[in-house]
């Protein structure tokens, strides 16, 4: 009875449908405004509180690399959403987010079961090198979420725009995104190679993944 229920109530939704396409299509999709302005302003506040009250650490890469060699590959300051114990807009985000999954999981048979979120800071002069989402022996990470928390005049010329490398047949293709305000990028994981160039000016996002098991 409740499975009638479920398909029942299932609407189609035209933009998560387009972001399934575009994936299945070429294992990204950008979405403009994924966020609205007003909704990427609370969230880039409740980023920058938390920062002020010193929060971020160094972000790490998965293994025991020294500090040297992480900074010579990412130097972003990062901090762990709680879904728990979030505030307002985090609530927020993590409704659309959650829209989203399910989904996700409803059309696509995803299975994602987990998800883990966090706000990113890259300070000037930073960077992350060409990189893939999955750590060895950890295939869980399915699909990479980055949504982007600038000012409303962000400029081209800061920099710290997203590389994705597009593979045809060994021929590499780059795709390059500006972080853009409300604008959210997802991608296949285990597939696309990314970089973040240097920016010359903070850049502020959040960045998660959704995950099976
Ligand atoms: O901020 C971005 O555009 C991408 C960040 C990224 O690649 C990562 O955190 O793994
Ligand atoms: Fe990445």
């Amino acid at each position: 009875m409740n499975q009638l229920f479920e398909s029942l109530s299932f609407v189609e939704n035209p933009l998560y449908e387009r972001i399934i396409e575009d994936i299945l299509a070429k294992q990204y999709s950008v979405v403009e405004d994924f966020f609205l302005l007003d909704e990427v302003a609370v969230l880039r506040q409740s980023l920058l509180d938390k920062h002020e009250e010193d929060r971020f650490k160094k972000a790490a890469i998965g293994n025991h690399l020294n500090e040297t060699i992480v900074k010579s590959i990412r130097g972003d300051v990062i901090l762990w959403i709680d879904e728990n114990k979030a505030n307002s807009s985090e609530m927020l985000f993590f409704s659309k987010i959650n829209n989203l999954v399910d989904y996700l999981n409803k059309t696509c048979f995803l299975g994602i079961m987990h998800k883990e979120f966090h706000y990113a800071v890259y300070p000037t002069g930073t960077f992350y090198k060409r990189h893939i989402d999955t750590f060895q022996n950890d295939d869980r990470r399915k699909l990479s979420f980055v949504c982007y928390l600038n000012d409303e005049d962000w400029q081209v010329e800061n920099g710290g725009e997203l590389v994705l490398y597009l593979n045809t047949n060994g021929q590499y293709e780059e795709k390059v995104i500006y972080p853009f305000p409300g604008r959210v990028v997802i991608f296949e994981s285990q597939i696309i190679e990314h970089e973040v160039k240097p920016v010359n000016t903070e850049r502020l996002s959040i960045t998660g993944w959704l995950k099976t098991r």
